[in-house]
């Protein structure tokens, strides 16, 4: 009689082996995350390192005592370690100021008493695209004030596609600007597009802008987040959600946490608009963020019939707000012709969504 043992027995050893493979698995795991904690103290900002995983596999190499051949073992080891940088990259997210993991309930804004987030009422940001002329600014705010806005735009320095597209007031725009606003009783919203300008913008608005093609401009970021106004941060372009949201999180890991994120479309193949309403990215980031968001509907779609539609699409999926562009003549417009509402446009505009804007659910 031989004395091989049988499967099942043999069977019930794998099983052991598993278990304590596992428990291996899971130490390891718990080692990896607190080198990953480490690493993110020391304000490494990667944590993949590629020299110290080559070194292991070569000591694995070199202790490997068969049956399986060197290459089987090199790949179960760099697919333990993409797991580990995994584990490692999830736990740093964990901590991410914006997140909802590091804080549990909405930030609310209050900027002189104007309450954005939350349970709040939607807010309305409107105004010009560019600041042009001081009858410009003073019609546009006094109609939008009779409409309950509290909140004006309108550009000072203006990011064009052309180098040769007129480029905004400048610091007279800033001026004219803001005590248009104060004359209103509005606050005063406006972009600011380079870090040697920070201090002025700050100085005369009340929120900075961050436009969608400075997105990604880092060093801006910081210095908007070292400025103590609260700052509108636009999705960039093409930026995923979670670019977007480390974007947000260079503005607060500066101190400021007065950040609000705006959705303001995506480019994708579509033709038909301008721009399309990424409406998952405004769930996902009242998701993950506690932040408020809200959208830009003129740069969503970049055509006015779907103003409506999108700005009530925008309030059904959770937004804390509308920004929309308002100008006199949208015709004679130095920017943005082709998307602006005239004062009749934002009428019908406030018609259709004014039940909506008042849906506040309560606390
Ligand atoms: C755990 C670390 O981080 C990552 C994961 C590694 C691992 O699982 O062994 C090795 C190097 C890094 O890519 C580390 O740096 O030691």
């Amino acid at each position: 009689m031989t004395s091989q043992r049988s499967i099942d027995d043999l069977r019930a050893e794998i099983d052991q082996i598993n278990r304590e493979l596992l428990t291996l698995m899971s130490k390891r795991g718990e080692v990896v995350a607190l080198i990953g904690h480490a690493k993110t103290q020391e304000g490494r900002p990667n944590h993949y390192d590629p020299a110290r995983e080559e070194q292991q596999l070569r000591e694995l190499e070199a202790l490997n005592p068969g049956p399986f051949p060197a290459s089987t073992i090199k790949t179960i080891f760099k697919e333990i370690f993409k797991a580990s940088l995994a584990l490692e990259e999830s736990n740093d997210k964990k901590q991410l100021l914006v997140s909802r993991k590091v804080k549990r309930e909405d930030t609310v804004l209050d900027i002189d008493g104007v309450r954005i987030g939350g349970n709040e009422p939607p807010i309305i940001i409107a105004g010009p695209c560019s600041i042009e002329s001081e009858e410009q600014m003073e019609q546009t705010a006094a109609f939008l004030q009779g409409k309950g806005v509290k909140i004006l735009r309108g550009g000072a320095y203006k990011p064009r596609t052309s180098p040769y597209g007129f480029q905004g007031m400048g610091v007279d725009g800033l001026i004219l600007g803001s005590s248009v606003a104060r004359e209103h009783g509005q606050l005063f919203i406006t972009e600011v597009m380079d870090t040697r300008d920070v201090e002025v913008v700050a100085e005369y608005a009340d929120i900075l802008q961050i436009g969608a093609r400075n997105m990604h401009n880092f060093a801006l970021l910081r210095e908007v987040g070292r400025a103590r106004r609260p700052v509108l941060l636009k999705r960039g372009l093409s930026a995923t959600i979670e670019e977007w949201l480390y974007a947000a999180e260079y503005i607060l890991s500066e101190g400021n946490n007065e950040v609000i994120l705006c959705e303001r479309g995506i480019r994708t193949y579509e033709k038909w608009t301008r721009n399309t309403l990424d409406l998952s990215a405004v769930a996902l980031a009242k998701q993950e963020t506690h932040l408020p968001v809200i959208v830009d509907v003129t740069h969503a779609a970049g055509r006015r019939d779907l103003l409506i539609p999108l700005a009530k699409a925008a309030l059904a999926v959770g937004a804390d707000g509308i920004h929309i562009e308002v100008h006199p003549s949208p015709a004679t417009a130095l920017s943005d012709n082709e998307q602006q509402l005239d004062f009749a446009g934002y009428e019908q505009f406030h018609a259709a969504l004014s039940s909506m804007m008042r849906v506040a659910t309560p606390a």
